[in-house]
């Protein structure tokens, strides 16, 4: 009873009943604790508070007001400080920011991810990198052996857990970051922005994410961010030396926007080694010096003295497989150019696009439109339209019935479907690759296995200014091609496909033995050389591409023995299949 009555004291004490409280408009002033705040605005607290209150004898209104200063100190320091930073990235900070859209973006993420491994940050983004055949061969190559085990079964080479097995890479996180480089200290916001686009895919308006990336340094001047950029830059460009980057046009929504966004990277290889294309070395020789001379930044200003536009273009013709495309990337390699690729069959891209395109070239580069012939190029001329002739076969025809009639309609509307959908006529394909819009200092490259079906307009001189003609193998190259395939100074890939189905070697009781992977051809040196010499003389000149012989000769790709034993079966096969105009080939 006494207990009771102590309790309900303190309670009265401290929290005083609303009798207690005198009017504020008739009486003295009003007494409001903290505690009667706290049960205004939490909901419960006061039956919570008076439990603790009589349980334990603690007031747990000290400890939440604590609790509340702390959180209103903490909110208003962070917000002086805010305004501190602001005032002090204002008139003290110089900044650069770097969008999404453009490469700079992914070249500074890559540095900063090497940044940031050694520096341990505690907000990272994973990304799994992409890596070409020719990454994972270099890295992994090591763990995957073809082996056959003691009970003489073969173990194929497995790629199951090669996702799992790629580390992955670490990027900073969306928010602010800080680091130091060269003896600055640099301030990074990675930021995510969506934005309006009212022009998005199909006219209807779309969001669309975009990555801004804002680098800070203390200073008004810019260039410790600049070479900061720089830095990130050649830091990328570092690994990239030695391979040919294959880019084509970015997707119709990216395109629209212009700069270097309108292209996009789809591979990245090795060079192709020019000594491994087999053509005539007077031929090889004329476009590597042609092309050398037209690269020099010399014959630019000639160009320029002497008001001709700065563009070349080569025309490479000839059978199918006989090289065209590996010159072409040869040519890459040697003179460490990104090739540009267009399909003018894209149904989506317009002659409007294309001049877009062409202008947002790089200054020096590689633009290959291969097999120029089937790109369906419109003539704008009304004799040869297709569909004024359907007309006047139609007119000219009196005696023309409703099926003719139907017919002809059929086919102009699927004519003018296709027309449509074609986005590219050649006036416009014409103006695009020497109007004034277009880029200078490009290398165009056209191939086409019908140079014969090429419009006259297309390949005048300063359209295509030099012309290479590629042919069906000769002896000579026929020798090259087989001393090439099985020479093994050639740098040889590590990773071999595994679908070789050589019997196994017997097995080794208990051991592992390696089977499938190496490609050594015992056979070298003088050898070789006479081994050659007797295909070649097998093979009759002028009749097969590199390419069929480059196929017969990658299924014998261990034994060049058994490829001169075989060959003259194959050539009477191929013979025979090309008499019937068959597709087919022997194996
Ligand atoms: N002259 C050559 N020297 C070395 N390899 C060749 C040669 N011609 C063709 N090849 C081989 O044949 C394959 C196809 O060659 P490529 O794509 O360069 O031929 P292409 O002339 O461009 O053919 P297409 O006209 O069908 O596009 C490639 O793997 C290439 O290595």
């Amino acid at each position: 009873m006494r207990q009771k009555m102590a309790l309900s004291s303190i309670l009265g004490t401290a929290f005083p009943s609303r009798e207690n409280v005198s009017d504020p408009l008739t009486g003295p002033a009003t007494n409001i604790s903290p505690t009667t705040l706290l049960e205004t605005f939490i909901p419960g607290y006061g039956p919570i508070h008076k439990f603790l209150l009589y349980t334990f004898g603690f007031d747990v209104t000290v400890l939440v007001s604590l609790g509340a200063i702390l959180w209103l100190g903490g909110r208003i320091g962070r917000s002086v400080w805010t305004v501190i930073w602001a005032l002090i990235a204002a008139n003290w900070m110089a900044e650069v920011s770097v969008s999404s859209s453009d490469e700079i973006h992914a070249h500074l993420l890559q540095f900063l991810a090497h940044q940031y491994r050694t520096k341990s940050s505690r907000r990272l983004m994973a990304e799994t990198p992409t890596k070409s055949a020719w990454e994972l061969d270099s890295e992994d190559a090591e763990n995957l052996e073809t082996t056959v085990d003691a009970d003489g079964n073969i173990k194929w080479l497995n790629f199951s857990n090669q996702e799992a097995k790629t580390q992955p890479i670490f990027t900073p996180a969306i928010g602010n970051h800080s680091f130091w480089h060269d003896g600055t200290y640099f301030t990074l916001r990675r930021k995510e922005v969506t934005l309006f686009d009212e022009l998005g895919g199909g006219g209807a308006a779309t969001l669309k994410d975009k990555e801004i990336l804002t680098l800070s340094c203390f200073g008004r001047s810019t260039e410790p961010i600049k070479a900061l950029i720089q830095h990130a830059k050649s830091h990328y460009h570092l690994g990239h030396n030695a391979k040919t980057i294959i880019k084509r046009p970015a997707p119709k929504d990216m395109r629209r926007f212009g700069g270097r966004g309108s292209w996009v990277k789809i591979a990245e290889r090795p060079c192709r080694p020019m000594k491994t294309v087999v053509l005539d070395e007077e031929r090889k020789m004329d476009v590597l010096a042609d092309i050398n001379e037209y690269l020099n930044p010399a014959t630019a200003r000639w160009y320029a003295n002497r008001g001709i536009p700065y563009r070349r273009g080569y025309l490479f013709h000839g059978p199918p497989g006989t090289g065209k495309t590996s010159l072409t990337f040869a040519l890459a390699g040697v003179f460490g150019l990104d090739i540009h690729v267009v399909s003018l069959l894209e149904p989506t891209l317009t002659e409007e696009e294309l001049g877009m395109l062409f202008t947002n070239l790089p200054a020096r580069c590689i633009v290959l439109l291969e097999d120029i012939d089937t790109a369906g190029l419109l003539r704008n001329d009304p004799e040869s339209d297709e569909s004024k002739k359907v007309d006047g076969d139609s007119s000219s025809n009196q005696d023309f019935n409703v099926v003719n009639l139907t017919k002809a309609l059929r086919k102009a509307q699927e004519q003018s479907e296709e027309e449509r959908k074609k986005g590219i006529s050649l006036s416009g394909l014409l103006n695009i690759i020497d109007g004034v819009a277009s880029h200078e200092g490009r290398v165009l490259v056209m191939t086409t296995n019908r140079p014969e079906k090429l419009d006259d307009a297309l390949i005048r001189p300063g359209r295509v200014d030099h012309q290479v003609a590629f042919e069906n193998a000769k002896t000579h190259q026929i020798q090259e091609l087989f001393e090439r395939m099985y020479a093994n100074e050639l740098p040889r890939t590590r990773l071999q496909p595994s679908v070789d189905l050589t019997p196994p070697l017997p097995p080794t009781t208990g051991e592992k033995v390696k089977v499938l992977n190496a490609v050594v051809a015992e056979v070298q040196g003088d050898e070789l050389r006479a081994l050659a010499k007797e295909f070649a003389a097998r093979v009759p000149e002028g009749l097969f591409s590199p390419a069929e012989l480059q196929g017969f000769l990658l299924k014998r790709k261990k034994d060049p023995r058994k490829a001169c034993e075989e060959v003259e079966k194959w050539v009477a096969g191929m013979l025979e299949v090309k008499r019937a105009g068959g597709k087919l080939v022997p194996q």
